[in-house]
């Protein structure tokens, strides 16, 4: 597949989200440092391939605790855009930080068969703690796309550590659940037998299990499905990140969806710092939407990350109850995360 092909793969899917650039350009001259925290690992080698194809990215930085000189050299040959630089090692994360105006996190160990993402919490953590108080030192006033799982908890953990370093900004802060939409767009264009380029979904709670929660009564093109049809989506929705962690059969879970999630993601604050109007994504934010501290839902991105928070709209039975069934184990995820980051 060749770089414009991928690039307008890239624009065509950021069109068919919530994004609408109505006609206002993001600059790609815009200077703009991009760090990549785990890029030589199964997500961060096809992420660092997709931001370098980003045009809106002047400078790639990609970091990991090693084998990111040869990911750097192998894209740096690629003939876009960025400057590409790779770090390895404690003493190189400075260097990799300073200066960047979005940093995205795919460090840490993934899941295997048998394990939730909340078994991945001890190791994970702390990589994450580590990272982020990296990011108050060197680039704390960058936007932090957190991928590392269980991102229920690692995004209450950044908010904590930023927050004892005195550079908390909850407008800067994003765990990132694209894949999740990425997800249900696909699952339901092929139920719904709609184009998938033109399909729309909202999904919002968490990234775990029942806190995913897809609002197919907001879908678009909207289908006439049967509750049945809606409670299979929903399961599969779900359950999609271990349907890939039992297809890979011990190799790790999703990889390459997730760096394209990633990518779309990515791209969208990168619009929104540059000041493109309306680009509305799914993320998990600090919200006041329900009671929970940390909730995802769709969000308005501008020039200082979040913009505004929006409300769930109008919901089906079937999703207020979800909504409910999803918050006990949402809430102790998010309580689990913050009691870590302030005793460790
Ligand atoms: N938010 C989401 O939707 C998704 C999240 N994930 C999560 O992303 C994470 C990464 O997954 P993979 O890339 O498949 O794992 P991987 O094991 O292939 O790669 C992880 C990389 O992180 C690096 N790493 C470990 N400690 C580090 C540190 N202190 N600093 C910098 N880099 C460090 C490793 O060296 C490795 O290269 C996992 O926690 C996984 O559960 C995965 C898929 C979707
Ligand atoms: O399922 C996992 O462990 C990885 C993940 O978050 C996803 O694919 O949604």
């Amino acid at each position: 597949m060749t770089a414009a092909i991928l690039r307008s793969a890239l624009r065509r899917s950021a069109a068919a989200s919530y994004s609408s650039s109505r006609g206002f350009a993001s600059s790609p001259g815009q200077q703009r440092k991009v760090a990549i925290l785990g890029a030589a690992g199964g997500i961060g080698q096809p992420l660092s391939l997709l931001m370098k194809l980003n045009p809106l990215v002047s400078h790639l930085s990609l970091y990991d605790i090693a084998g990111t000189p040869g990911v750097a050299a192998d894209v740096s040959h690629i003939n876009t855009r960025s400057e590409v630089r790779g770090y390895a090692g404690d003493d190189q994360l400075g260097q990799a930080l300073e200066g960047s105006d979005l940093v995205i996190i795919p460090a840490g160990v993934p899941r295997k068969p048998g394990m939730t993402r909340d078994d991945l919490f001890k190791i994970n953590a702390g990589i994450v703690k580590s990272l982020c108080e990296a990011i108050s030192k060197y680039c704390p006033h960058a936007l932090v796309n957190m991928i590392s799982n269980p991102v229920n908890s690692t995004v209450p953990i950044a908010a904590e550590v930023f927050k004892k370093k005195g550079v908390y900004d909850e407008r800067r802060l994003f765990g990132v659940t694209t894949l999740d939409v990425v997800r249900a767009k696909t699952f339901y264009a092929g139920k719904a037998n709609a184009n998938v380029a033109d399909v729309n979904v909202p999904v919002i709670g968490g990234h775990a299990g029942i806190t995913i929660l897809p609002l197919f009564s907001q879908a678009t093109p909207s289908a006439n499905l049967s509750a049945e049809e809606i409670t299979a989506l929903t399961k599969r929705t779900q359950d999609g990140g271990t349907e890939v962690v039992e297809a890979k059969a011990g190799k790790g879970s999703a990889t390459l969806s997730m760096a394209y999630a990633g990518a779309i993601f990515a791209d969208a604050c990168l619009k929104g710092l540059n000041g493109v109007p309306d680009v509305v994504e799914c993320s998990f934010v600090q919200s006041t939407v329900t009671e929970l501290p940390f909730f995802a839902s769709k969000v308005r991105l501008g020039k200082n990350g979040v913009e505004e928070v929006l409300g769930l709209g109008p919901m089906t039975d079937f999703e207020k109850q979800g909504l409910e069934a999803l918050k006990p184990e949402l809430k102790s995820s998010i309580e689990k995360g913050i009691a870590f980051a302030n005793t460790n």
